[in-house]
């Protein structure tokens, strides 16, 4: 660039859940200085506002009737990634197991994800240095002109573990089972479904601790970077 100052890197991260897109995205973006989306968080966040205001998730009419009311903002810094809805703290709220549970159907409705992808479109390119940006369809639709296209994945079997982890003591089986469910879900909705671009580099996370990972990342994005 004419000032020399580095032209801002686009980085997709997609994947299915549990595979390690929000820690993996978080810490490269506090590496390298660049901003931070969890584009779930957002769907999560308009899920939220759905349940609260007694739409009936069956009913993809009544879910896009009303998809353009809530103000959603993200916070893109990684140390401290905010989401309110209508100005409330919902980062607590979101995760909840209801939440889980109903946002693959609010995320499926066309309305819904033409919303989201605007605010997303619009915060990848807003950012000064760049943004790492994860979800499921952000190399294929929302951003597929993104410098580098990222895919994780894992084994059910590793990601359940992961959860379970996390979740303390949560039923290994149970917790597969409804992320594979989620998963399938997420896949097979007619638009902008779960999926990895055709550039995007496939990353088996199995195997490989989360260090390993953000390694592999942040080692990808510096090659693109340099040119390589
Ligand atoms: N390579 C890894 N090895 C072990 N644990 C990991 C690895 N990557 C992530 N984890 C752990 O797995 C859990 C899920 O990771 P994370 O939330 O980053 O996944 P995700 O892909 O963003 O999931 P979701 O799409 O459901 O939000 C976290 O507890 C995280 O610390
Ligand atoms: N780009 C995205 C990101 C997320 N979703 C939907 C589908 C997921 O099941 C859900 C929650 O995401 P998570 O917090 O688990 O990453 O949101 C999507 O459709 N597109």
């Amino acid at each position: 660039m004419e000032n020399g100052a580095a032209k801002p890197v686009i980085v997709a991260i997609d994947g299915p859940s549990g595979t390690g897109k929000s820690s993996t995205s978080k810490a490269v973006a506090a590496q390298l200085g660049l901003s931070y989306l969890d584009t779930g968080a957002q769907y999560r966040a308009i899920t939220w506002w759905m349940v609260a205001n007694g739409i009936d998730i069956e009913d993809p009419t009544a879910i896009a009737a009303v998809a353009g009311k809530p103000e959603i903002v993200s916070g893109t810094e990684p140390g401290n990634p905010t989401i309110t809805v209508d100005g409330t703290d919902v980062s607590g709220p979101i995760r909840t197991q209801e939440v889980t549970s109903k946002v693959s159907a609010v995320s499926a409705v066309p309305d819904v994800r033409a919303r989201i992808t605007e605010l997303q479109r619009t915060l990848a390119t807003s950012a000064e240095a760049g943004i790492v940006v994860e979800g499921r369809d952000i190399g294929t639709t929302v951003l597929p002109d993104a410098d580098l296209k990222i895919f994780l994945t894992a084994s059910p079997e590793a990601r359940a573990a992961r959860r379970s982890g996390e979740l303390k003591g949560a039923d290994v089986n149970a917790t597969r089972d409804a992320l594979v469910k989620r998963d399938a879900a997420d896949s097979s909705r007619k638009t902008s479904p779960l999926a990895k671009a055709d550039d995007a580099v496939e990353v088996d996370t199995t195997e490989l601790t989360l260090q390993q990972v953000i390694e592999c990342v942040v080692t990808l994005v510096e090659e693109k970077r340099a040119g390589k």
